[in-house]
């Protein structure tokens, strides 16, 4: 089955595609951004291109209204070694080797473009940034890999994905949420969403589908998904088991599983973690469970007094794991609902479970994530993140937010992102993005837009913190096209293109005030910047 998806140039993003060559000869695309000459006014001279991931599969760089086809990799059939039983007999796969040319983004192509002549300026002042660098090769990979820090979330039977990597060493990536609930209406929808979230950067993407055609939705998802895409099987074994939690059944559960896994689901929210006597801890809970897969499981072993199926048949979980390669995200089903619930005993309780879980799944050759809160005071964020890496060996940690406010309604995509980016400064390998509807409804594509924003820039932020190689780069050259007044440039690298133009055009259009040097907050004669060119003319 072929995807329908049409290119939409609203949806692209800033640059024009660009390739780099895998170590196993794969094409690995990029996005090259072209910066326009420094004005003689400022000294002249050349700036170089900037390279950054591109995630849309070619959804950003067709003609308007073209069909995109995304590129089917070979992949091995299932029951073949995972990335880890690979990683571990020392074997680079072409999954590894195509991650690592990701991560480096051609950085040793841009250090490189420095020594050009007309590019003295820069590169005085970012080559001393680069000399330290060891770029990622796929055995530095396969390295991380084997060790369970790091995940390739990419099943046998998903062909279009582009593989990326997942660990606190690599840069942090961002997860975006979409999918149907009962009160959407047309379950199309959700795919303008995922092209949305691609166009904005989304490096996986879940869907979270709980309405009609959950079965619709997720094929549509996966043949037009270039990135890795994670569901939650509890959803689909409530709908299939009538929408009673206390119809729910491991035999249901385990055919949901094998089906989502042949369909080419990459990874799979497992709520194993949540364990019956920690239950009863939630009781003096201020906002009790909030995640919809732990609710419902609490629900079931509460009413039959029996423990979580999930725990209970999780060999056979990792037997159809290890078959197609899923990687397992151990479930958070009693992440904190709200500042006075984070980081209490059910949280940390459920939290050691998941590393005993972690540990029987790495006997297995299964990757895993280890899912986090939720909502938690800025005091105890980092606290999360450390005992996560000691409970669970340090296997990637994907959490949601966290919020650091309970009052953000309206604005939680900032609530999450600022505690987004103190976490995955901290070593969080992926941040689930949280939309400015959360709490109050189901997000549309403008949500989409605002919450990929907000995570872009908590994950870009954290990746300057964890001196992700390159990170801060885009920032400087950001600041020299800001100093020299270089509109169109500036647009280009900011995290969101067609805004920072609309925003800058909506007061100053035109031609002329594309190279003007001041804009309309200051306007000509009180613009600092401008007068700062002129301190040490003489
Ligand atoms: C686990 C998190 O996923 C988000 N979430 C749950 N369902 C959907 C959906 N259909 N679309 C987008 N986000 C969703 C909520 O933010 C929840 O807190
Ligand atoms: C980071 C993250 N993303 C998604 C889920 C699944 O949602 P739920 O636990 O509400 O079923 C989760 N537990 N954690
Ligand atoms: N806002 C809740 C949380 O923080 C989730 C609501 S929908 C399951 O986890
Ligand atoms: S977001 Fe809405 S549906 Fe989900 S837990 Fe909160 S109130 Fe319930
Ligand atoms: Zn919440």
């Amino acid at each position: 089955m072929h995807n329908h998806f049409h290119s939409n140039p609203d949806l692209r993003p800033a640059g024009e595609r660009f390739f780099v060559r895998s170590e196993a000869g794969e094409d690995v695309p990029l996005r090259r951004i072209r910066l326009s000459d420094t004005p003689e006014c400022f000294g002249g001279g050349r700036n170089p291109d900037f390279f950054m991931t591109d995630v849309t599969g070619g959804y950003g760089a067709a003609d308007a209204g073209e069909t995109v086809e995304l590129v089917r990799r070979e992949r091995p059939e299932p029951g073949s070694p995972t990335q880890l039983a690979a990683a571990r007999a020392g074997v680079v796969t072409p999954e590894m080797a195509y991650a690592a040319a990701r991560e480096n983004a051609n950085l040793e192509g841009f250090a490189a473009s420095l020594s050009e002549p007309g590019l003295e300026r820069v590169r005085d002042r970012l080559m001393p940034l680069l000399e330290r660098v060891e770029p990622w090769t796929g055995e530095r990979v396969r390295a991380r890999v084997a060790a369970r820090q790091a995940v390739i979330p990419a099943a046998f039977t998903h062909p279009e994905v582009e593989p990326t990597v997942i660990g606190r060493h690599f840069a942090t990536k961002v997860n975006a949420n979409v999918g149907t609930s009962a009160s959407s209406s047309d379950w199309r929808e959700e795919g303008r969403k995922m092209q949305e979230a691609l166009a904005r950067g989304a490096d996986t993407v879940m869907d979270l589908s709980t309405g009609r055609c959950i079965r619709e939705t997720r094929e549509m998802i996966l043949r037009g998904s270039p990135v890795p895409v994670g569901t939650v099987p509890l959803y689909e074994t409530l709908e299939r088991a009538g929408g009673d939690p206390l119809a729910l059944s491991w035999e249901i559960f385990r055919d949901v599983l094998e089906d989502q896994a042949r369909a080419g689901v990459d990874y799979m929210t497992i709520h194993a973690g949540l364990l019956l006597p920690h239950v009863e801890l939630t009781r003096s809970r201020l906002t009790g469970i909030v995640s919809r897969g732990g609710g419902m499981m609490a629900r079931w072993m509460k009413a039959f007094g029996r423990e979580n199926f999930l725990y209970e048949h999780f060999d056979e979980i990792l037997d159809i794991a290890a078959h197609y390669d899923l990687t397992l995200s151990l479930g958070d089903g009693l992440r904190s609902g709200s500042l006075y619930d984070g980081n209490d005993a059910a949280q940390f309780a459920e939290l050691r479970t998941l590393g005993e879980l972690n540990r029987r799944a790495g006997a297995r050759d299964v990757q895993v994530m280890i899912e986090g809160p939720g909502h938690i005071p800025m005091p105890g964020v980092e606290l999360n993140q450390l005992n996560e890496r000691e409970w669970c060996d340090d296997a990637p940690f994907y959490t949601l937010g966290p919020l650091v406010s309970d009052v953000g309604a309206g604005y939680d995509h900032i609530t999450a992102a600022i505690g987004g980016a103190m976490i995955a400064g901290a070593g969080t390998a992926m941040l689930c993005y949280v939309t400015p509807k959360e709490h109050l409804g189901l997000p549309d594509a403008n949500d989409v837009r605002e919450g990929m924003a907000a995570f872009r820039i908590a994950a870009h932020a954290a990746d300057i913190a964890r001196g992700v190689p390159g990170a801060i780069l885009r920032d400087h050259l950001m600041s020299m096209a800001r100093f020299e007044f270089r509109w169109p440039d500036q647009f280009a690298l900011a995290v969101d293109p067609a805004r920072a133009r609309a925003f800058h055009d909506e007061t100053l259009p035109g031609a002329a005030a594309q190279k003007a040097h001041f804009c309309s907050m200051c306007g000509p004669k009180f613009c600092p910047m401008k007068l700062a060119h002129e301190l040490f003319k003489d």
